[in-house]
């Protein structure tokens, strides 16, 4: 089963050509590294698929659906998440808000959305802060409460851009712990990731990203020396480390 397929997928802005023609698919139930030098289109290409920017041309899938029909299948975190931390409100709260979707965002949370949200927040290590401030949280629990976030949209394939940027050690080892429980219960996660020395522990599959999908499929037969350095126009793979 295919939980994402891309198809000729083409992304400008205004005059920037961001991601020319690009075809990827994703199995169900694999960790994808995303990975290429920066500027290569990897949110770009996250982004035309979750329709966040106005796509050229192509098309996006989710389990063979459009998005439009997926959307409570799919769950996002973004690279920038644009979160006010003055804002008054705590862990728990943020953990919450991944329980709306668009079909219900204006009800009242339920004792079961309350109880997804510590799961969530247990998830990533932090329920014993749930009460805490935004603000008073330094920046890799704000990483993992936003992880818990998109944990508590409960859904199928999870996109995630650059999740352990900013992170240290530990908060890493719970994020990757995370990834891999979700991959143990079947779910899809597609992930931006910088470092290359980690993608054969992390991922089973990975795309190639210059521009465009310069190659996709399994890490053994796809994460080669030969096709990195074509992707980062590299003669020494370990200059992009
Ligand atoms: N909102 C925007 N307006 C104009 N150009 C943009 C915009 N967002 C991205 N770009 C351009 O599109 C191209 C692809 O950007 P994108 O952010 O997708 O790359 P990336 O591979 O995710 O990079 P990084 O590794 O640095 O995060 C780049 O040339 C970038 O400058």
């Amino acid at each position: 089963m295919r939980a994402l397929s891309l198809t000729n997928l083409t992304v400008a802005y205004h005059d920037v050509m961001a991601l020319r023609d690009a075809n990827l698919t994703v199995p169900a139930g694999v960790i994808m590294g995303v990975v290429g030098p920066n500027g290569a289109g990897k949110s770009t290409l996250i982004k035309g698929a979750l329709s966040l920017v106005p796509t050229l041309s192509g098309t996006a899938e989710f389990f063979g659906e459009p998005f439009s029909a997926a959307r409570h299948r799919v769950g996002y975190l973004p690279q920038h998440a644009s979160v006010d931390w003055d804002y008054p409100a705590t862990l728990f709260d943020v953990a919450l808000m991944g329980t709306f979707d668009s079909r219900r965002w204006f009800a009242r949370a339920t004792a079961r959305d309350r109880q997804v949200a510590h799961e969530a927040l247990a998830a990533v290590g932090l329920d014993a802060l749930a009460d805490r401030h935004v603000g008073e949280v330094s920046g890799g629990q704000r990483q993992r409460t936003l992880l818990a976030r998109v944990l508590a949209h409960q859904a199928d394939i999870y996109f995630m851009d650059e999740p352990f940027a900013g992170v240290d050690v530990a908060s890493q080892d719970t994020i990757t712990r995370v990834l891999h429980d979700l991959r143990a219960a079947g779910k899809t996660i597609v992930i931006v990731h910088h470092d290359l020395a980690t993608i054969p522990q992390l991922c089973d599959e990975v795309a190639l990203i210059d521009g465009t999908v310069v190659a996709h499929g399994p890490v053994d037969s796809v994460f080669t020396r030969d096709l990195i350095d074509r992707t980062y126009g590299l003669g020494d793979v370990s200059a992009a480390c």
